[in-house]
């Protein structure tokens, strides 16, 4: 008999591709994994911004995910127009109001078919923003861990 052939999709989302949204895709992939269910799901992450285009994720949170003994491997990239429509999810770190405003983005594209979401809605202590770390320290870099490990987990319960 086949298998069902069930297939999800998500798309972590931040400013520059390099601290949050990779950090979230790892910790969404490695759940995935020890899940036994990764076969099922099309996971990734990406910029609004074009300020890291082609870099690895940040030292500080390469150190960070290192000390969980989560593996971490992306190169930043911006999100395309293509990413709205092949999508399920978009789960984004914050509703960014100015220039790269994703809800913008998503409405130049015709059909959309992504749920643009906050992926702090999905904590269960309702910490909604995951804050940019970029200006701050290895501490911030572990807040960020902890609720994407918070986020990641309910996300992936939720549609499993
Ligand atoms: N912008 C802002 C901002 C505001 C508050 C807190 C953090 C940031 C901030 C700043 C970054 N790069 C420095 C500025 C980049 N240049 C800005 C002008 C255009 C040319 C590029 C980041 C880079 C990667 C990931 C997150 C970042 N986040």
């Amino acid at each position: 008999n086949m298998a069902a052939a069930s297939s999800n999709s998500v798309l972590f989302v931040c400013l520059g591709n390099i601290c949050r949204s990779p950090i979230a895709e790892a910790v969404f992939r490695k759940m995935a994994t020890d899940m036994g269910v990764a076969d099922k799901w099309r996971i990734d992450s990406a910029a609004t911004s074009t300020y890291e285009i082609g870099n690895a994720p940040d030292d500080r949170g390469q150190a960070c995910m290192r000390r969980h003994g989560v593996a971490m491997s992306h190169t930043a990239r911006q999100v395309t127009k293509d990413d709205f429509v092949t999508f399920e999810y978009i789960l984004c770190s914050r509703q960014r109001s100015r220039r790269s405003d994703l809800k913008k983005k998503a409405k130049s594209v015709k059909n959309c078919n992504a749920k643009i979401e906050l992926l702090g809605l999905y904590d269960p202590q309702k910490q909604l923003i995951i804050k940019d770390p970029y200006y701050g320290s290895d501490k911030d870099f572990e807040t960020v861990y902890e609720q994407c490990v918070r986020c990641c987990k309910a996300f992936l319960e939720e549609n499993s």
